[in-house]
């Protein structure tokens, strides 16, 4: 289906968006017509006193009425329209939006940030201008001239048919250049994305470039694609004014010819003043709102080209499943988990990076992961946090089978706390409060338990604001440490039973990791642990110890993954 019939099709405010603009554009056609034929009658009795039944009065009141209700009609249309188009683009940016958090880890890792931004809000911007502007406009016209064409035609055929001949030629070369630029704003809004990408990249790989002396190469990149998005630009505005060129001088043409053929009439008393007046009063309005679409031509393509971007993300097949046969509370604790024969491979690669995986978990074993670098550690823990689903094998949860752990029903049992946590641009209060369901609320007094239980108590109270304080991007700095200890807070505050810990320690000074290892014990007790580690200290104060080795998948899977247990 094009992408056009979707819009129409999916976003559900186009429809009575279209029903209204049709609604009000015969109500505005109506009143152009008796607009003119009005200000025709109007001029007729004031300068050439052409008899009328009814007194000048009544066609000047006939006249402001019209105008006034051309007035509102146009007013209410443009109103409607902001309103669907803003409502339409709230609706697509959160489907976009709830679709990018359903997606799997791997798949949003494969995509571009930049891209991901500037579709999230410049896309979703083009589509409002779409919507409010475009559609409405090649509603009207069809619509406008339609109706126009049949007074006309009713006033005189000639003029009905000058309009007739010269109205598809202005489509015919509008088709002929929207083929050209269709293209055009395609590579216009790739060009955007990849300066997006590459300007993203540039901000956050900052440090590096200039400790390595290359932000002058950067800046040489980002001006080259920076100049290719100008260039792009420009000829994607040159096609929209050539459009524009186009429209107005077959619009031009057309009225021209309609008024030699009504003059050359009149002269001849072939017709009669006031419908010759009425349809040279109408010409002009006939090609009006196509002339309007040819202003629009930019904003429909920039729109619909941005609309093909967010279906893409929006086509991708969520993996979360049906999880019927997953526990949705901890009254019981976490069951045994079951991995049997579990394959996995990365979607695209030619290896599988976890494969004859056989491993049970009982409740509340404390278990680490150990193995060279790149043995498929992280993907058990991703495995485990329901963020990948097996290429194959069985996976039982409680002696109940399970396609994949991938479902929201599985993902509230877990926490994983990784080498660098995430700290998000906030108060510690959001920080600490986006680790329990939305609606859920925590008091004060939880949350400075869970910084006391972290460590973080010292911390807490050099802050200026207490919780109000703002930390993250753009806020107080976050040591690596303290890092980890909010992570670790966020998951006192969690309080899930299984507890996924990826090297907790990895970046840390051995003192500080000595300390976090200290916090992570309390919170470590009566919970299902598995902990990725290479510190044999941490490793060694676990239940058990399970040796991923790397030819279990490097080496095309020869070998199933073997297991050692501690003393
Ligand atoms: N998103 C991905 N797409 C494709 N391949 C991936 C992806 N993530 C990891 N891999 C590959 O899967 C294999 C296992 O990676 P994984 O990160 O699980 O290893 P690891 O044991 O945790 O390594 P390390 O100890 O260095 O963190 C590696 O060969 C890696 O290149």
């Amino acid at each position: 289906m094009n992408v056009q019939a979707r819009l129409i099709r999916q976003l559900s405010a186009t429809k009575p968006l279209m029903a209204w603009t049709f609604a009000l554009g015969v109500c505005s056609s109506v009143s152009l017509l008796l607009q003119a034929h009005f200000m025709a009658i109007g001029i007729g009795i004031l300068f050439l006193r052409v008899p009328q039944h009814t007194n000048l009065f009544t066609f000047d009141a006939g006249l402001a009425v019209t105008f006034l209700a051309r007035s509102v009609f146009g007013a209410v249309s443009g109103w409607i329209a902001a309103r669907f188009a803003a409502n339409a683009k709230l609706d697509m940016r959160s489907r976009w939006m709830s679709q990018l958090f359903t997606l799997s880890s791997t798949k949003i890792e494969r995509m571009q940030t930049g891209e991901l931004i500037t579709t999230a809000v410049t896309g979703v911007d083009n589509l409002e201008s779409y919507l409010a502007r475009y559609l409405p406009q090649s509603v009207e016209a069809v619509l406008v001239p339609a109706v126009l064409l049949l007074y006309i035609l009713r006033l005189d055929w000639i003029s009905a048919a000058l309009l007739v001949v010269t109205a598809p030629l202005i489509v015919f070369f509008m088709i002929l250049l929207g083929n050209g630029a269709d293209s055009v704003a395609h590579k216009q809004w790739h060009v955007l994305e990849d300066l997006s990408s590459r300007f993203l990249e540039m901000i956050e790989g900052l440090m590096a470039l200039k400790l390595f002396s290359r932000s002058a190469d950067a800046k040489r990149v980002l001006f080259r694609i920076g100049d290719a998005n100008r260039v792009a630009t420009m000829k994607t505005l040159r096609v929209a004014f050539l459009s524009a060129f186009v429209l107005e001088l077959f619009a031009t043409l057309g009225t021209a010819a309609v008024a030699l053929a009504l003059g050359l009439r009149l002269i001849h008393a072939e017709l009669a003043f006031t419908p010759a007046l009425t349809v040279l009063l109408l010409t002009p309005e006939f090609f009006q709102p196509i002339r309007a679409l040819g202003s629009e031509f930019h904003a429909g393509l920039n729109g619909l080209a941005a609309a093909e971007s967010l279906f893409q993300l929006l086509d991708e097949p969520n993996e979360d499943v049906d999880a019927r046969n997953i526990p949705g509370t901890m009254a019981n604790g976490l069951p045994d988990i079951r991995f049997t024969d579990i394959r996995l491979r990365y979607p695209g690669e030619k290896e599988d990076s976890l494969c004859s995986l056989n491993l049970t978990i009982h409740p509340e074993e404390r278990i680490a992961i150990v193995g060279p670098s790149g043995c498929g550690k992280t993907t058990l823990l991703r495995l485990l946090s329901g963020s990948l689903s097996p290429s194959a094998g069985i996976i039982e949860v409680g002696g109940k089978q399970v396609q994949t752990l991938a479902s929201p029903a599985w993902r509230k049992l877990v926490t994983l706390l990784n080498q660098q946590p995430h700290i998000f641009s906030g108060s510690v209060r959001e920080n600490l409060q986006m680790a329990v369901p939305v609606g859920e609320m925590v008091e004060d007094d939880q949350l400075h338990e869970a910084l006391r239980k972290a460590g973080l108590n010292t911390w807490f109270r050099s802050l200026p604001n207490g919780l109000d304080t703002r930390i993250g991007d753009g806020g107080r700095t976050v040591s690596g440490g303290e890092a980890q200890r909010i992570a670790i807070a966020r998951a006192w505050l969690r309080q899930s039973p299984l507890l996924l810990l990826d090297e907790p320690t990895a970046h840390l000074d051995p003192l500080t990791a000595a300390d976090i290892e200290t916090a992570l014990e309390e919170l470590m007790a009566n919970r299902t642990v598995i902990v990725v580690t290479h510190d044999p200290g941490l490793a060694s104060r676990m239940d058990r110890v399970i040796f991923l080795t790397s030819h279990g998948f490097s080496t095309g899977c020869e070998t199933p993954l073997e297991y050692r247990f501690a003393d």
